[in-house]
């Protein structure tokens, strides 16, 4: 983790990035432009921008799943660009946790074994208490037999959170996670990450499009083409909103107000 010189830890640390898609001057496109941001141990952050603004590249760059042209970024205290490719593969393994908007299940397998199947590809012993004790926070308890495919959209989420947070990452990366989701539904599992971040000290990057979900979260990062072009702390899904359509003019120089 870096420690800042608050003393508060930043579980991700970007400073300065850059990527560009593309080498030729005519086709390239910058997708992060010095993009300097810390998200803090146990902090809930959703990420939103217009489509096209680099949220995707962020979370990929953030996950080692992308390399940066140019900057840094440190995850858990370590620079993503010192290690090799198993030495990625591993930290996102053990270190880091995903759920994504189309839930990506293993359709043959149980709930119970789609959870401990992040456990097994590490390597270790899944702990029947810390499962146990996952499928009933997720509130699945009931269902650990079935196979997705006999789970509602909301229920599947809820086996994909208890898949993720069973490895206890550091971090927990959210693709869209509610993107699938009637309000309720999207409600529930927002209500469950929440419950991670208040109860385990979870540190959650969410990627939405909805105000309604990023309302959810401690901190809201805005995107613009490539830039960071504002946060709000603690916002109300309105003034998310507000800030949103706003966008164009923070583009312009604006900022978020
Ligand atoms: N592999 C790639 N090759 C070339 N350009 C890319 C690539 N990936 C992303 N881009 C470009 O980088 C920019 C940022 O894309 P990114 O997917 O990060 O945006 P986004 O905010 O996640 O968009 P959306 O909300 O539509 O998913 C876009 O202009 C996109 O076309």
């Amino acid at each position: 983790m870096t420690t800042t010189s608050s003393g508060i830890q930043d579980v991700v640390r970007f400073d300065a990035v850059r990527k560009v898609y593309g080498s030729a001057a005519r086709t390239a496109v910058t997708a992060l432009d010095d993009v300097t941001v810390g998200l803090r141990q146990g902090s809930f952050t959703a990420v939103m921008g217009p489509s096209g603004s680099g949220k995707s590249t962020f979370l990929q760059c953030a996950a080692g799943l992308d390399t940066p042209t140019s900057g840094s970024v440190r995850l858990d205290g370590v620079e993503l660009s010192t290690l090799r490719e198993r030495a990625l593969t591993r930290l996102r393994r053990e270190r880091i946790g995903f759920i994504f908007q189309a839930f990506n299940l293993m359709p043959s397998l149980s709930v119970v074994d789609n959870i401990k199947l992040p456990l097994r590809l590490a390597g270790r012993r899944p702990d029947r208490a810390v499962v146990d004790e996952m499928i009933e926070r997720v509130g699945l308890a009931d269902r650990r037999r079935n196979r997705p495919g006999e789970l509602s959209g909301g229920q599947q989420q809820r086996v994909a959170i208890a898949r993720a947070l069973v490895t206890r990452p550091v971090v927990l990366f959210a693709d869209e996670p509610t993107g699938a989701l009637d309000s309720r539904t999207a409600r529930e599992v927002l209500t469950l990450l929440r419950e991670a971040v208040r109860l385990q000290g979870q540190t959650i990057v969410m990627v939405t499009h909805d105000p309604v979900a990023a309302a959810h979260a401690d901190r809201v990062l805005f995107l613009s083409d490539g830039r960071i072009a504002g946060a709000l702390d603690r916002p109300s899904a309105e003034r998310i909103a507000e800030s949103f359509t706003r966008l164009d003019t923070i583009a312009a120089g604006g900022g978020v107000r």
